[in-house]
């Protein structure tokens, strides 16, 4: 039998209030007809084998029902605060992974509004987590993408806890308190093209995606 720790996670983060987006939720708006938070969980189908979404209570139905028949197991993260921000959410949705499957159980979390994640950059941050808490793709020598990288499930939560009861706000804050490993740019671009980092804030950048996607 498979061991636990050999499952690849995925969580998707989905608790924010989309409010560049206007008055509706951006994680299922549909985009070219699919709900966006499906499209970036059916990228994921490949990469990962067991998903967790974390969202607020009041989310919950609409994303079920965009995630009606995922092929793999889903469970559900819930916000019992809302508003904490992206890195609570982080810290949600990877307490659900560590209950799943034990504090040392991998996963790759990507935010809701990048459905143009790519599976072969999950993979290789999945390769270079292993041994460390966390593989963190990091954009122009400065900016950590950490809503789209592969964390250890205990060790990650555990720190987005402590900055969050320190009251510190940035989302790097944890990845300092972790052994992480810094995917530069032009190694991640090896796996993936930049659409992977892409986010959806505005109608406007939803209209051109659709666009894209035919
Ligand atoms: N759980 C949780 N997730 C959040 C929170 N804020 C943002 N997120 C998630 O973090 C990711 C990136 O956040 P944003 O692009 O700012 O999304 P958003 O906050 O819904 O949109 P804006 O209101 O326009 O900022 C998205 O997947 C959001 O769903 C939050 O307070 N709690
Ligand atoms: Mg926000």
């Amino acid at each position: 039998m498979e061991a636990e720790e050999h499952h690849r996670y995925a969580v998707v983060i989905a608790g924010g209030r989309s409010t560049r987006f206007g008055d509706r939720d951006k994680a299922v708006a549909p985009l070219a007809g699919t709900p966006m938070i499906r499209r970036v969980a059916d990228r994921l189908l490949d990469a990962t084998d067991r998903l967790v979404v974390n969202c607020r209570p009041d989310q919950r139905d609409a994303i079920a029902n965009a995630l009606d028949s995922y092929p793999n197991p889903v469970q559900y993260a819930e916000d019992e605060d809302p508003d904490l921000g992206p890195m609570a959410g982080i810290r949600t949705g990877l307490r659900g992974v560590e209950g799943w499957g034990g504090p040392d159980a991998l996963a790759f979390v990507v935010a809701c509004d990048m459905p143009f994640v790519e599976p072969s950059l999950v993979e290789y941050l999945f390769d270079r987590a292993a041994d460390h808490d966390a593989a963190v793709p990091r954009l122009d020598d400065e900016w950590f993408q950490t809503t789209q990288a592969a964390y250890r499930a205990g060790p990650m939560a555990d720190a987005c806890d402590d900055a969050l009861a320190a009251g510190e706000g940035k989302i790097i804050a944890p990845l300092f308190e972790l052994d992480y490993v810094v995917v530069e740019d032009d190694e991640a671009l090896e796996y993936a093209d930049e659409s992977t980092f892409e986010n959806i804030n505005t109608e406007e950048e939803f209209e051109a995606a659709e666009r894209r996607l035919g």
